[in-house]
């Protein structure tokens, strides 16, 4: 059984939409099926981050339902934790959300969850193992602030064709990865089919025991962006936590 944590935290976002991915991490819990758990949000993320990592279990698979991005940074840290340089994070996202507090153009938590799983962050949110960037590997990367492709430029990252055998994966997906999808705080062009996602994840999971899937953005706007979850919520969650080797 895998343990599905929703965490309704929207305070990591500055879009105006950001209320409401409180209604955005029930749905996707809801479709994720699982054994759930839902945090409450505290006064501050790092409140928040605190009782994310309260619930998270000592082994097996997490789904984190957000929320903002931000929510990943407890069950990766703890991925960091549990499996240490065999860990890959792939990052389904249109953003890097490789901002530094300083670089950040908002201000938003979410835009830096990233760089500060890499280390460079908010100080009381920076965790005490950090991800090494050879360990991330991006998919449908396609909006970075300046600073951000600096950063992504100058870096050397990990590369989803060329996975060390025995890597396990923390798969991050934000929904804007997603093409022609609206409900998030910061919907982008040019995104990746769901299909194509689909087929990505399917690749990457019949291949590498998945540690952990993330699920974030959803800011719930059409009938027609739901009823597009209805269906690849529960494929994606079936397909990152049928055990290895299928
Ligand atoms: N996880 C997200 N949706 N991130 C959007 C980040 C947007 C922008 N790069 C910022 O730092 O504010």
């Amino acid at each position: 059984m895998y343990t599905v944590i929703e965490v309704p935290q929207w305070q990591g976002s500055r879009s105006p939409k950001a209320p409401k991915l409180v209604e955005g991490a029930a749905r996707v819990a809801a479709l994720a099926g699982g054994e759930h758990v839902r945090v409450t949000t505290g006064e501050t993320l790092a409140e928040t981050a605190a009782r994310v990592r309260a619930v998270l279990p000592g082994d097996g698979p997490t789904v984190t339902a957000g929320g903002d991005c931000g929510v990943e940074l407890e069950p990766i840290a703890r991925a960091v934790r549990l499996h240490g340089d065999r860990l890959t994070v792939v990052w389904f996202d249109a953003h890097g959300d490789l901002n530094s507090p300083e670089s950040s153009p908002s201000g938003a938590f979410h835009g830096m969850v990233l760089r500060t799983l890499l280390g460079e962050g908010p100080p009381d949110l920076v965790p005490s193992t950090p991800l090494h960037p050879s360990q991330v590997a991006f998919s449908g990367v396609r909006s970075l602030d300046p600073a951000e492709a600096d950063f992504l430029d100058r870096t050397r990252w990990g590369d989803l064709a060329d996975l060390r055998d025995d890597a396990v994966l923390y798969v991050h997906i934000d929904l804007d990865v997603l093409d022609g999808f609206t409900s998030v705080g910061y919907p982008e062009p040019d995104g990746l089919p769901a299909a194509e996602l689909l087929s990505q994840v399917e690749h990457l999971a019949s291949r590498h025991q998945v540690v952990g899937l993330g699920i974030t953005e959803y800011a719930p706007t059409t009938p027609a962006d739901d009823a597009l979850l209805t269906t690849l919520v529960p494929e994606l969650v079936r397909l990152c936590t049928t055990p290895h080797p299928r």
